[in-house]
């Protein structure tokens, strides 16, 4: 028996092209069946849901008023843009969303024609699609650039660069601001409350209900005439916004979920002949029209699979508490020993755990919201002053502020203490989130000191270490997800700077092991020793400096060196490389394998299977390891470990 669709209108548009065949009447049908396939879709992969049920209705007016793909259309960040996959071609993959093989959770120019600007880490829209209108305007061509920045996105300097830029040049640009009031977390900082009494201004209020009883009375030509004068009149009423001072025509507030509002708006600016940008300031509602993020204090911003009627989510069982737990638990156990621990986050509060320190310690904790460069050099600040500030910001968002680690922090070797979370590859977020360069463009910075967890036991006393390290700036890595399930220790012990230390002796090969690629290292070893290959598994537990003494020893006492890490190459395998060559450790025949990420950006895939993919698992060392010895893999030996 048939089951009747619950997406008939939807069914029927694959792309823009239908989409905009449809009657404007359909639109509000449209948007609805839209909305309800998002939930559905991600209630089956997990994912983003607030931010792109606030957009909805944004999505289907932009992709209603522009000829998309000719149009572009840039997505900041891309978290939101699952409607925009639908309704462009990819309803058929949607349920492949993060998945191997399946279609990225951010917008990808490889994927899609209707994607023309990658995303992924926020602010760069604007910048982008300044690019595409001055480049469009070098080649003579006519398409419109709309791109489409959230209120926690447009805090980032970056965004201000852009419009900077922006405001100085004639070239048309459609930014749409869609302001929801969030970030992950409720929005902080000055631009916030600044876009909250745009919109509650009362003359706006007043002047746009007038506006729409006024435009609701009138026949539909005059009714575009009126809004148009309710628009360029805000304008006026609401003063020179931030925007228009900086050199944007500014329009708005305008309720983003009113497909009335919208369309006429996005059509007059579209078919105005002004040049120079424009900024649409857009009303939102992040998790709009699913109750369980609606009521949920962060929107669903991210989801496990959940059940769509509860808005239940599927939770996995933990085995052992995350890493970013460990690191929050033993950030706040230093915090009450010494008054000096400061933490920092760039609008991650919950993703870095800062979140449970701030419940204990609100005064000492700061979200300077999305802005990692600002983050490192106020840290820089708060250190030189004395206290003992925690910046902790994802491997992948670190990038962002690499300068200010540089310039503003090692050169003047202040003691900032990088809490690097996501270090390695983090899975269904793909290559935009891995954390695979941080020690290679640490590393080579001078006074800088670098940790790598093992394990949460490890991560603990590496707090502890830099919590007690005030000579300069220290560094500690550790992965996205749960630890291995030891035994924690009651207090974090402070390690010895620059100590590896050996977990296993062995005489023949030697597995020197950075952060958690450590429990692969055993399970080789045990294959190794299983086939009369003693191996030694040694923790080097810090990337920079080096042991140099258990580095030169365990050279002097074994046929073969592997070393192995979660992250690039020009990292701890290149130091170690570079310290044997320069210690003439390499003439007495040594053979050297260091195992480092592959030279390519991994697609999104469940952590162990890119590590597979990246030839890190334990039967990748143990293949290192035979090879080196000019032993293939022996049939007597038992079977490689998957
Ligand atoms: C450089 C960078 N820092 C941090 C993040 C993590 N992040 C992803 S979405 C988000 C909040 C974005 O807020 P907003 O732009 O208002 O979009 P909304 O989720 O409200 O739609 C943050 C902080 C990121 N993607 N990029
Ligand atoms: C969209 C974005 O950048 C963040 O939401 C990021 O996906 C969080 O990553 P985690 O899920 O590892 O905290
Ligand atoms: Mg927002």
């Amino acid at each position: 028996m048939m089951v009747e669709s619950k997406t008939p209108l939807l069914d029927t548009v694959n792309t823009p092209e239908d989409l905009r065949k449809l009657d404007p009447s359909q639109l509000r049908q449209l948007a609805d069946e839209l909305r309800t396939e998002t939930i559905n879709a991600v209630s089956v992969t997990g994912g983003h849901l607030g931010a792109g049920l606030g957009v909805v209705e944004l999505t289907v007016a932009i992709h209603y008023a522009f000829n998309t793909p000719a149009d572009r259309l840039i997505w900041d960040v891309g978290h939101q843009c699952y409607p925009h996959k639908i309704l462009t071609g990819r309803r058929d993959r949607i349920r492949t969303l993060r998945m191997g093989g399946g279609l990225s959770g951010f917008t990808k120019r490889a994927e899609s024609e209707y994607d023309p600007f990658g995303a992924g880490h926020s602010s760069t829209s604007i910048s982008a699609a300044l690019g595409m209108a001055v480049g469009r305007d070098q080649l003579g061509h006519k398409n419109h650039v709309i791109c489409v920045i959230g209120d926690g996105s447009i805090s980032a300097g970056m965004a201000y660069e852009a419009m900077n830029n922006a405001g100085a040049m004639n070239s048309r640009l459609i930014v749409i601001l869609n302001d929801n009031d969030m970030s992950i977390a409720p929005p902080v900082g000055a631009m916030s409350g600044y876009l909250s009494r745009l919109i509650s201004s009362r003359q706006y209020r007043g002047l746009r209900e007038l506006g729409k009883q006024v435009a609701e009375r009138l026949p539909r030509p005059l009714q575009e005439a009126a809004r148009r004068a309710e628009e360029y009149a805000r304008g006026f009423v609401t003063g020179g916004t931030l925007f228009e001072e900086m050199g944007f025509y500014y329009v708005g507030p305008i309720d983003g979920h009113n497909l009335d509002h919208l369309l006429p708006v996005l059509e007059n600016i579209r078919d105005d002949q002004g040049t120079g940008p424009v900024l649409i300031h857009a009303v939102t509602q992040k998790g709009r029209g699913y109750g369980p993020a609606e009521r949920s204090a962060d929107k669903l911003h991210a989801v496990s699979k959940f059940d769509v009627i509860t808005g239940a989510q599927a939770k996995a069982k933990a085995n052992a508490p995350s890493y970013t737990r460990v690191f929050a638990d033993s950030l706040i156990q230093e915090a009450e020993a010494d008054s000096r621990v400061v933490a920092i986050t760039a609008a991650m509060p919950s993703g870095t755990g800062l979140d449970l320190f701030e419940k204990r310690f609100p005064d000492r904790t700061y979200d300077v919201g999305i802005a990692e460069q600002h983050a490192v050099t106020f840290a820089a600040g708060l250190a030189s002053e004395g206290l003992k500030p925690f910046c902790a910001i994802y491997s992948t968002f670190l990038q962002r502020a690499y300068d200010q680690v540089v310039h503003d922090v090692c050169i003047q070797n202040l003691p900032v203490r990088f809490a690097i979370d996501r270090a390695g590859l983090v899975g269904s977020d793909g290559c935009t989130h891995a954390g695979a360069f941080d020690v290679a463009y640490l590393g080579c910075v001078p006074n800088i000191v670098i940790m790598a967890a093992a394990d949460e036991a490890e991560l603990k006393h590496m707090v502890a270490t830099a919590a007690a390290y005030d000579h300069g700036p220290i560094a500690v890595r550790y992965p996205r997800g749960e630890g291995v399930g030891l035994e924690m220790p009651e207090r974090g012990q402070v390690l010895e700077i620059g100590k590896g230390r050996i977990v296993k002796e062995g005489t023949k090969v030697a597995i020197l092991s950075l952060g958690t690629r450590l429990q692969e290292a055993l399970l080789a070893a045990e294959d190794l020793n299983a086939r009369g290959l003693s191996t030694t598994v040694a923790d080097a537990r810090f990337a920079k400096p080096i042991d140099e003494a258990l580095i030169r020893r365990l050279a002097q006492e074994h046929e073969v060196l592997i070393t192995i890490e979660e992250g690039s190459i020009g990292g701890f395998g290149s130091y170690v490389l570079h310290f044997l060559a320069q210690a003439g450790l390499l003439d007495q025949g040594l053979k050297v394998r260091p195992m480092v990420l592959p030279d390519i950006f991994q697609d999104q895939d469940a952590p162990a299977k890119q590590y597979d993919e990246a030839g890190l698992n334990a039967r990748h060392i143990v293949e290192t390891a035979l090879k080196a010895l000019g032993t293939g893999l022996a049939a007597e030996a038992p079977a490689a470990r998957a």
